[in-house]
C-alpha cells in the first residue's frame, strides 16, 4: 500500500514515521528542500514523553521537496495524507489538485476546523475525500524530530457534500469498505475507527477547539489554566452558548454533554500549548478563520449572529499582522 504524505510538521513527522516503522510504504513530501535533505540523510527520530524514542532509520520514509510532486505519485498513492495546517490548503490547490487532481484516487485530511473538504473536494473530480479527527498530541521539536506528547484516538469517515449535517443526510457508506488505512493506522499503534458519521466527530472538535484555543492563546496560558477563574469558565461558557445556537439552527447535532466533554479536554490537556497559542506565540497565522470563523460562517448562512466568536477571530488575526 502506498501512502503519499504532504506536510512533514508534528502530525506528518509522528505518523510518517510509526506508519513506516511498522511497515507501511511511505513518502513524505516537506514544503522545504532542506528539510527533505534532513530527512533523506538521517530519518526520522520520535521522542516519548517518557523519555523513550523511536528512530526511524533513513531511506525507510523516501523524503522529497513538494516542489517535486508530479502525477504519478499522485497516481501511484493508495492515500494521498495532508498534514499541513489550514493555512496550506489553498497552496496545495494550486500545486497538487489542480495540475494532478484527476489521478488522486483517495484524500485523508487531518486538520482542525471546517472548510478545507469543500475547498479540495471541488479538484477531486473522481476521488474519494476522508476526514480524520485526532486527539494524538504532536509537536515538532526540529526538521526531522518530533515529540509525542499524548496517545489519543483518530476518527476517519468518507466525507461526501450530501453528508453534510445541513442537507439532513447521512454520509454515504459506499467507501467505507475501501478504508484499508484503518488497519495499518492500528497496526503502526494508533488507536483509530472508522465512522459513517465523521460529521458529528468534525464538529464535537469544532467546538472544542473553539472554545478553548483562542482563549488560551490571547491569555497565553495553557489549556487547564482556563479553569482556573471563574470569569474565563464564564467566556467559555458564553462562546459555546453561541456556538449552540449556531449549530442548532444548521441542524447539526450534538452530544449532550458536549460542555463537560470541553472542560474535560481542558483538564486532560492542562499543561498543554493549544496550537493556536503556538502560532501566535511564533508569530505565525493561525487556524482561527477556519475554527470560529466557521462558526460564524455558518451562523451567517442560518440568521444566527455569533457576536464573540466574530470578535475573538479579530482579535487573534490582530496578534499576527
Ligand atoms: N499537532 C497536533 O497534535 C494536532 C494537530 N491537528 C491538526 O493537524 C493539522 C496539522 O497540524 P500540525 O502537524 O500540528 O502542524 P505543523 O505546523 O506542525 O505542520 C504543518 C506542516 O505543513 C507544512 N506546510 C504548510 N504549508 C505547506 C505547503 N503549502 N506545502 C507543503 N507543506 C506545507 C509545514 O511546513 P513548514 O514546516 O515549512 O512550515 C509543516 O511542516 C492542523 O490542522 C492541526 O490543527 C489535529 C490534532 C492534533
Ligand atoms: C484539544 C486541543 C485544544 C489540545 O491542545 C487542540 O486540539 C489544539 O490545541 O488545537
Amino acid at each position: 500500500m502506498d501512502i503519499q504524505m504532504i506536510g512533514a510538521g508534528s502530525l506528518g513527522l509522528l505518523y510518517a514515521g510509526k506508519l513506516a516503522a511498522s511497515g507501511a510504504k511511505v513518502t513524505l513530501w516537506c514544503r522545504s528542500d532542506e528539510q527533505a535533505a534532513a530527512i533523506h540523510s538521517s530519518g526520522i527520530t520520535i521522542h516519548h514523553s517518557d523519555g523513550g524514542e523511536l528512530h526511524i532509520p533513513p531511506g525507510v520514509v523516501k523524503a522529497h521537496p513538494l516542489s517535486e510532486f508530479h502525477e504519478e505519485a499522485g497516481a501511484a498513492a493508495d492515500y494521498l495524507v495532508l498534514m499541513v495546517k489550514q493555512q496550506g490548503i489553498e497552496d496545495l490547490v494550486e500545486r497538487v489538485f489542480i495540475p494532478y487532481g484527476r489521478s488522486i484516487q483517495r484524500c485523508v485530511c487531518f486538520q482542525n476546523g471546517t472548510g478545507h473538504l469543500e475547498l479540495l473536494q471541488q479538484h477531486l473530480p473522481s476521488g474519494a475525500i476522508y476526514a480524520a479527527i485526532t486527539t494524538e498530541g504532536a509537536k515538532r521539536i526540529g526538521p526531522r524530530e518530533v515529540l509525542h506528547a499524548g496517545s489519543g484516538t483518530t476518527t476517519i469517515g468518507p466525507y461526501n457534500t450530501e453528508g453534510m449535517p445541513e442537507s439532513g443526510q447521512k454520509s454515504a457508506s459506499r467507501e467505507i469498505s475501501d478504508i484499508r488505512l484503518i488497519e495499518l493506522l492500528n497496526r503502526a499503534g494508533f488507536k483509530t475507527y472508522l465512522s459513517n458519521e465523521i460529521y458529528t466527530a468534525i464538529y464535537r472538535k469544532l467546538m472544542i477547539n473553539a472554545v478553548i484555543n483562542p482563549l488560551t492563546a490571547l491569555w497565553r496560558i495553557p489549556n487547564g489554566a482556563l479553569l482556573d477563574d471563574p470569569m474565563r469558565i464564564q467566556l467559555m461558557k458564553e462562546l459555546f452558548d453561541e456556538a449552540c445556537a449556531v449549530y442548532d439552527a444548521a441542524g447539526i447535532s450534538r452530544e449532550d454533554h458536549l460542555w463537560d466533554q470541553i472542560v474535560g479536554v481542558c483538564r486532560m490537556t492542562s499543561t498543554n500549548t493549544s496550537s493556536m497559542l503556538k502560532d501566535v506565540l511564533e508569530g505565525r497565522a493561525t487556524e482561527i478563520s477556519w475554527i470560529n470563523g466557521s462558526i460564524v460562517r455558518l451562523g451567517q448562512r442560518h440568521g444566527v449572529a455569533a457576536p464573540k466568536h466574530e470578535l475573538l477571530c479579530r482579535l487573534i488575526e490582530g496578534t499576527t499582522k
